[in-house]
């Protein structure tokens, strides 16, 4: 980011320049936590490619870890993606497990940990997408079947 008037007291500025500088270091700020323009989140989502079988609108691995934070928190479970934002605070395992493999994938662990039938039928409340088809590895003909794990 560039500071135009850096080296200026804030009192000098003509108003012009003070509202340029708050708008700077509003969009640093908004860029800093995170914030994404909704209108151009809708217009890639509109453009997003659907999987053929699923329906389901396709996300790859690079695309999933930007969603690593608390207030924006993917995970993959099965090549398929969750948005376990609003379940971080309920998840019983807490929250710190769910941020652990923020953005990345958790089947590994979320397997490991032997989660009930009701939990694995839960997770079709949190489903948003799932991997492109050369990403996958459990399902289709990926190298990891359901029997080898
Ligand atoms: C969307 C993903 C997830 C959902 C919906 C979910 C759901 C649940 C549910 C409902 C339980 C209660 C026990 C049960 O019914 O099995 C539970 C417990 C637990 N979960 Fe998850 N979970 C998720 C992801 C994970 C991940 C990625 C981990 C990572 C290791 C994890 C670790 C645990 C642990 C350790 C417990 C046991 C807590 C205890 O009994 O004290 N969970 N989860």
């Amino acid at each position: 980011m560039k500071y135009a008037y850096g080296r200026v007291p804030l009192y000098m500025l003509q108003p012009k320049a003070v509202v340029e500088i708050a708008s700077q270091t509003l969009a640093f700020a908004s860029q800093a936590l995170g914030y994404r323009d909704p209108s151009v989140v809708t217009k890639v989502e509109k453009e997003r490619q659907k999987d053929t079988e699923s329906q389901l609108p396709i996300y790859t691995l690079a695309e999933v870890q930007n969603h690593d934070i608390m207030s924006d928190c993917w995970i993959i479970l099965y090549d398929k993606v969750y948005d376990v934002t609003d379940f971080m605070m309920e998840h019983p395992g807490g929250e710190e497990l769910l941020m652990e493999h923020a953005g990345r994938d958790a089947t590994l662990s979320f397997r490991g940990v032997g989660h009930s039938a009701a939990a694995i039928q839960s997770l079709t409340e949190y489903l948003v997408g799932i991997l492109p088809q050369e990403e996958r590895i459990f399902s289709g003909d990926g190298p990891c079947q359901w029997a080898t794990l």
